[in-house]
């Protein structure tokens, strides 16, 4: 009789779409082949995850220049939670695009995301002056609709649509100018998002970055400053801290942080459990290895074998062992 065998776990993906934005080519890195769905938002890639549509979706959180993107801050911190299983790190770089045979004099309206514009102001500013911006869903989408046009669709209503090269590419316009950033070496980092507990989850590596979203306990002088010495007691080092408002009411904000180390950690899990009695709310986001693969930044405190031996040496005691 033939031994039973597990089948392995086929995930499914989507991503900010349409096809030809960095969103894709961020995803198209971890899993070159996958089948994957795109979708018109933010939003509706995190939709897709919680409704089970998929497993994994992918989409844009932080911007070099122009800083994290609101739709994925806002998304991961209100709603059912969604956690982190990967970040990629990807360079960007943007042409302005147009119809065959148009030239830069004829533009006098571009498109593209808003994060995008950000990135290439000075640009327009000096290169095309006076030119309109019409604000696009994505960078690709930019593309793809000057692209319907040219088969003979809808309008485009602008000229000029700035993406990424390879989107051009796709959709088959010409290129009337190539790094057009204003900051050349700018980077964007995705993440791969999943429901708590899917098969994504990934185990500690030695090199991860857990996130978190905070709430703060209501009018309590030093609430933050309370909050972050939960980090620093333990050695535990941040690589970023944001705030978001709640939503609630003016003045009410959240807390969007990236730590060093995986929630299973000893000095991690204990800073978790701090943060939990001094916060009115913390929303576990996911650890995850750290893209650069780099090493885990400690403080001077004690070392990781001395938080284990801690925790121990306590259950010895309460175990009413010999200490
Ligand atoms: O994924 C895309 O192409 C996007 O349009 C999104 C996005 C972003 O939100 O930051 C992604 C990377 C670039 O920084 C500009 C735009």
């Amino acid at each position: 009789m033939p031994s039973p065998t597990t089948a392995p776990t086929v995930l499914s993906y989507a991503y900010f779409g349409p096809e030809g934005t960095f969103s894709e080519a961020a995803l198209r890195t971890v899993v070159p082949d996958a089948v994957a769905l795109a979708q018109s938002s933010v939003d509706a890639t995190i939709d897709a995850v919680r409704t089970g549509a998929v497993d994994i979706g992918c989409v844009p959180i932080e911007n070099s220049v122009e800083g994290g993107v609101p739709a994925t801050l806002d998304g991961l911190a209100v709603g059912d939670p969604l956690v982190v299983v990967a970040e990629v790190v990807i360079p960007v770089t943007f042409v302005l695009a147009a119809r065959p045979g148009v030239r830069l004099a004829d533009v006098t309206r571009v498109s593209t995301h808003s994060h995008a514009y950000a990135q290439v102001r000075r640009w327009l500013h000096a290169s095309l002056p006076g030119v309109a911006y019409v604000p696009a869903t994505s960078t690709a989408a930019s593309a793809q609709a000057l692209a319907g046009e040219q088969a003979g669709g809808e309008p485009a209503g602008f000229e000029g649509a700035i993406c990424a090269p390879f989107a051009a590419a796709r959709f088959g316009l010409d290129v009337l100018a190539e790094q057009i950033e204003d900051r050349a070496g700018a980077q964007t980092r995705f993440v791969l998002l999943a429901r708590p507990g899917s098969a994504a989850t990934p185990p500690p590596t030695g090199a991860d970055k857990t996130s978190l979203v905070v709430f703060l306990r209501e009018e309590r002088p030093g609430a933050l400053v309370e909050a972050l010495e939960q980090f620093v007691t333990r050695g535990i080092n941040l690589t970023r801290i944001e705030s978001r408002p709640s939503g609630d009411a003016l003045g009410r904000y959240c807390f969007s942080i990236d730590c060093d180390g995986h929630v299973a950690d000893a000095r991690v899990g204990e800073a978790l459990m701090g943060l939990h009695r001094v916060c009115e709310r913390v929303r576990f986001v996911g650890s995850y290895p750290r893209a650069d693969a780099g090493h885990t930044i400690l403080g001077s405190g004690p070392t990781e074998q001395a938080f284990v031996d801690a925790q121990q040496w306590l259950d010895r005691i309460r175990g009413g062992g010999a200490v």
